[in-house]
């Protein structure tokens, strides 16, 4: 049966990096993925705005909207405190599995909970179910069209508190344009943009923070 493009990165990885050793998870994703088939990870241009973030804010709270692989799941886990954890949402199962086993091998899974199914299911049950006060950090990396609608249920869900960061991934390409009108039209949300390019291309691209302001 023939393997998926997802398949052959995990593959990759279990072959050329170092077990629980995250840099050479991300590492070894990237040249796989900047050599030989591109994926949609973060990347490491835009994935070093992702760690100067998460390192600004040391969130010991932060949710994932879209795991994929898990690279940038292993990016935020590393960057954790101890305690701290990441919650992580991908809606497919293919995708889901894959991450388990990234995360595993680069030896983060004690800080990473991946949460299988729709975000806008799970959102919901984070209080409850996932034991969440308030989100110090969320990573918008999932489908474009739900990152406005998951940002008002996140909020709806009382699940934000004054200085929450959002951080969005991709609103130049594929570009997230109703998303940006939102935030940046919003009182409540203090924004700044930061533009890159698409991940292993020359394309450009832009990730957008949205400081929550209570
Ligand atoms: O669907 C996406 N989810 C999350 N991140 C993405 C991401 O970083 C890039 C792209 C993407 C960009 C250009 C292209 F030609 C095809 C797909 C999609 C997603
Ligand atoms: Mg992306």
């Amino acid at each position: 049966m023939n393997q998926s493009k997802e398949q052959r990165i995990l593959d990759f990885v279990l072959q050329n990096a170092v077990r629980g050793d995250p840099c050479s998870v991300v590492d070894t994703i990237d040249k796989y993925c900047s050599q030989k088939e591109w994926a949609m990870n973060v990347g490491n241009e835009k994935g070093i705005i992702l760690d100067k973030t998460v390192e600004e804010v040391n969130p010991s709270v932060a949710l994932e909207l879209g795991t994929y692989c898990g690279y940038s799941a292993v990016r935020i886990a590393q960057l954790l405190k101890p305690g701290a954890r990441l919650l992580t949402v991908e809606f497919n199962p293919k995708f889901a599995a894959i991450a388990k086993q990234m995360i595993e091998f680069a030896g983060v899974h004690d800080k990473v909970k991946i949460l299988e199914g729709p975000s806008e299911e799970i959102i919901p049950q984070l209080k409850k179910k996932y034991e969440v006060d308030t989100l110090d950090f969320v990573f918008l990396d999932h489908w474009k069209d739900r990152y406005t609608p998951d940002t008002i249920l996140i909020q709806e869900c009382n699940l934000l508190r004054k200085g929450s960061v959002l951080l969005a991934d991709n609103v130049i390409v594929p570009g997230a344009p109703e998303f940006l009108n939102y935030i940046r039209n919003n009182p409540r949300f203090q924004c700044t943009n930061y533009p890159s390019h698409l991940e292993y291309m020359k394309v450009k691209d832009a990730m957008e923070k949205a400081v929550f302001l209570g």
